[in-house]
């Protein structure tokens, strides 16, 4: 069930002053209070249903899952104007994922949490988590971004500038642009592995190409393009420096323990980005870690390959509830 809260007069890191920003939430698992709370942060298309038949993280979180529903309180945002909530942003460029983070950061206060156990998210979903992080670095006991980086790389701007565009200029925009972003989240590895140039008797199109299509259709039918320009934009905009390029500064306060986890195949956020980030925090941090996914599937991998996702987050949910 949604709920929702109201951030007033909220003024962007941009300086555009909103009067009042509607921020939603889902709840699942043990009362709030009553347990340890993990906050799980969405990814560009995703929602605060993160658990439950639709969850979009359902076999990672939830009844006997890795991280128990029986044991935890999970609670996720939905960062505002991802339509889920029938909210959406038109000048989506005043919105960074500081104001996200800073937007998260505030609805914690309003509901009167001090303390989290862990707060974890895939992709922006990780931009999210690493600038919560840097902003509150007392706050949370466990920080976990997958497939995720403190920044936005040269690639991942590129990549993202072509998306800009094709939302803009496209007759066809959410449908060109979600085609186009399914190259980069999967890898010609999984492609093959998956279709192998295989073409349906009658059919025109190889199956890869109607597989693109589909994944076109279906956002099309779930998401608002409004709010598929602001997510788009959000990761463009991820840089925990705020533009001072010093990331062990600003980094190196965190108190909580830091767990990176990478793809070997990802070519969206590039594993070595997110080894260098380890390497470099490692020298001021004893509490971090990195530990690889391996997967033909690439930056999708964080949505695909649960039992290894399962097994390197066992420790931290399944050992300990009060460090
Ligand atoms: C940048 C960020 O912050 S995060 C970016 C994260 N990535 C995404 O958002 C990408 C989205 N990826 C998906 O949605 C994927 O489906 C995943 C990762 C959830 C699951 O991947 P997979 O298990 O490989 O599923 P797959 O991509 O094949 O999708 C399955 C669907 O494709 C359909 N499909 C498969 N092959 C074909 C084909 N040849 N023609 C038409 N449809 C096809 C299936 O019927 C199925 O449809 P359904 O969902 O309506 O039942």
């Amino acid at each position: 069930m949604l709920n929702f809260l109201k951030i007033e007069q909220f003024k962007t890191h941009n300086s555009s002053v909103y009067d009042s920003i509607p921020l939603s939430y889902e709840t699942f698992g043990c009362p709030m209070g009553t347990a340890p709370i993990v906050l799980v942060n969405h990814a560009l298309t995703g929602n605060s249903s993160v658990v439950g038949e639709q969850g979009w993280w359902k076999d990672l979180i939830g009844e006997g899952k890795c991280i128990d529903t029986n044991e935890y309180s999970i609670l996720a945002f939905n960062i505002p104007g991802n339509g889920y909530d029938g909210f959406l942003i038109d000048n989506y460029e005043n919105f960074s994922v500081f104001d996200i983070a800073r937007l998260f950061l505030k609805g914690l206060e309003l509901l009167d949490i001090d303390s989290i156990f862990a707060v974890i998210g895939g992709s922006l979903g990780g931009n999210v988590t690493w600038q919560m992080a840097v902003l509150r670095p007392e706050l949370m006991n466990h920080i976990i971004p997958i497939a995720s980086d403190w920044k936005a790389t040269d690639w991942i701007l590129a990549q993202c500038r072509i998306q800009k565009q094709l939302l803009e200029n496209s007759s066809n925009p959410l449908q060109d642009a979600r085609m186009h972003a399914m190259t980069f989240y999967r890898t010609p590895q999984s492609l093959t592995a998956k279709f192998d140039r295989s073409k349906r008797e009658g059919s025109s199109n190889y199956d890869v190409e109607n597989w693109l299509k589909s994944h076109g259709e279906k956002l099309e039918k779930r998401f608002h393009l409004k709010a598929y320009k602001l997510m788009n934009h959000l990761l463009m905009t991820a840089d925990v420096t705020d533009g001072t390029r010093n990331f062990i500064d600003s980094a190196k306060r965190i108190k909580g323990a830091i767990h990176l986890i990478g793809i070997d195949s990802d070519h969206f956020y590039l594993n070595e980005e997110i080894i260098n980030s380890y390497l470099a925090l490692s020298e001021f941090k004893n509490n971090i870690s990195f530990s690889e996914i391996n997967s033909i599937h690439g930056h999708d991998g964080f949505l695909i390959e649960f039992e290894q996702l399962s097994k390197i987050l066992k420790h931290i949910f399944q050992l300990e509830h009060t460090t």
